[in-house]
């Protein structure tokens, strides 16, 4: 453990000391790979890696999504989840008030979202200081992250915090990559773009991918703006998590309003007051906004149908996932379905298995073994 931990710390300063230009870009690269690689086995767990691994906090999932409330000590993560949720969390000014994970559950537009109050966490954190690495495994297995920051202090803050999430993996506000990777068995590397890329070219991929032993491959770059990083992300995908994440400014009554001002207009950032209960709605809807869930009523025949109990899924979804969520074995006997909302030609429209549903979509599935339509009870 320390001595990856050494070793990491190395390159870093290797990376650092070395200027950036044309002639040290392939080294610089291959320096990134090799990082990347280091940073992946701390945080595996097994032998020499040493106690939690990659283990978060014993709180199994429910609800419709999970949001991880990250941040350091102090800035009011405990205050928010005993706002917006019926459980309680131990708030003092003390640092380090909270030691666990505490669920709670948020209820929003008929579902019920969970949300995870986590330990401060503190620099170093990814390298394992304080319960760094739990929290962040927590926040790795959430739909989304709300960084809850405050407002009264430094604005590299914001920046540390994404590095230490960064540096296990986690990348924010991303999309994954554009670019394809297959390995093969035999045959050599292949590779293609499929436009002039901007700052890759063959041979600084063929160099990290010989530095990681991939000698047999197909890959495309379908993106001509992608990075050595993004590259190495592909290489890396089992270890990488792409996540949501809401900037969140807590003790907004304790700032000038000209430094409000300009918080509140950084992307994907939102400002509040716990103390003074300010902006708390706001925060609460861009996160129903960010996690694109939808709710889709469903109907029985002859029925009017139980707004009362939404099904929530994910946004894109179809009526072949409705039938999931309902019950495992519902595909097997579906006939066809009736659909009735935004997404409906015309009332109701009889769809199949493939028909994409919108918010507030009411759905009738029909199955040949009853014939009659199935609710969700
Ligand atoms: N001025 C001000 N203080 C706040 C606000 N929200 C919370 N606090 C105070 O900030 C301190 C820390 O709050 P907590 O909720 O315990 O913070 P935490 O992030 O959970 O802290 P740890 O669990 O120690 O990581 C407490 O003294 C709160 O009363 C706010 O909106 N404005
Ligand atoms: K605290
Ligand atoms: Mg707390």
């Amino acid at each position: 453990m320390v001595n990856i931990t050494e070793k990491i710390k190395e390159i870093e300063e290797e990376m650092k000391r070395t200027q950036k230009n044309k002639a040290t870009e392939y080294h610089l690269g291959l320096l990134k790979g090799k990082l990347a690689r280091l940073r992946a086995q701390l945080l595996e767990p097994g032998p020499g890696a040493g106690g939690a691994g990659g283990t978060g906090f014993d709180v199994s999932k429910s609800g419709d999504a999970r949001i991880a409330l990250v941040g350091f000590p102090s800035v009011g993560k405990s205050t928010f989840l005993s706002k917006v949720t019926k459980t309680k969390s131990e708030v003092a000014a003390y640092s380090f008030t909270t030691l666990t994970a505490i669920p709670g559950v948020l209820e929003y537009g008929g579902a019920e979202i969970q949300v995870l109050d986590l330990p401060g966490i503190i620099e170093g954190a990814a390298e394992g200081k304080g319960r760094g690495r739990q929290v962040i495994s927590a926040a790795k297995t959430s739909d989304m992250i709300l960084m809850i920051l405050d407002a009264t202090k430094r604005a590299e803050q914001r920046a540390l915090l994404e590095a230490e999430l960064e540096a296990v993996g986690i990348r924010l506000n991303q999309d994954p990559p554009n670019i394809y990777l297959k390995q093969k068995k035999a045959g050599g590397m292949k590779i293609t773009f499929s436009s002039p890329p901007k700052s890759l070219d063959e041979k600084m991929l063929y160099n990290i991918l010989r530095d990681y032993r991939i000698l047999n491959c197909e890959v495309l770059v379908r993106d001509e703006n992608a990075t050595i990083d993004q590259f190495i992300d592909v290489i890396m995908k089992d270890h990488r998590t792409y996540i949501k994440c809401l900037y969140v400014y807590n003790k907004i009554d304790s700032i000038s309003l000209e430094h409000l001002n300009s918080l509140a207009h950084e992307p994907n950032t939102a400002v509040m007051s716990c103390e003074l209960d300010l902006g708390i709605t706001e925060v609460v809807d861009r996160c129903w906004t960010e996690l694109h869930l939808i709710r889709v009523y469903t109907k029985r025949k002859g029925i009017d149908p139980d707004f009362s109990e939404a099904l929530i899924v994910r946004h894109n979804s179809s009526i072949e996932d409705i039938c999931d969520h309902i019950h495992r074995t519902l595909k097997e006997s579906f006939k066809y379905a009736l659909v009735w909302g935004a997404s409906a030609r015309h009332v109701p429209q009889r769809v199949g298995l493939g028909h994409v549903v919108v918010d507030e979509d009411v759905v009738s599935i029909v199955g040949s073994k009853s014939g009659l339509a199935v609710s969700t009870k």
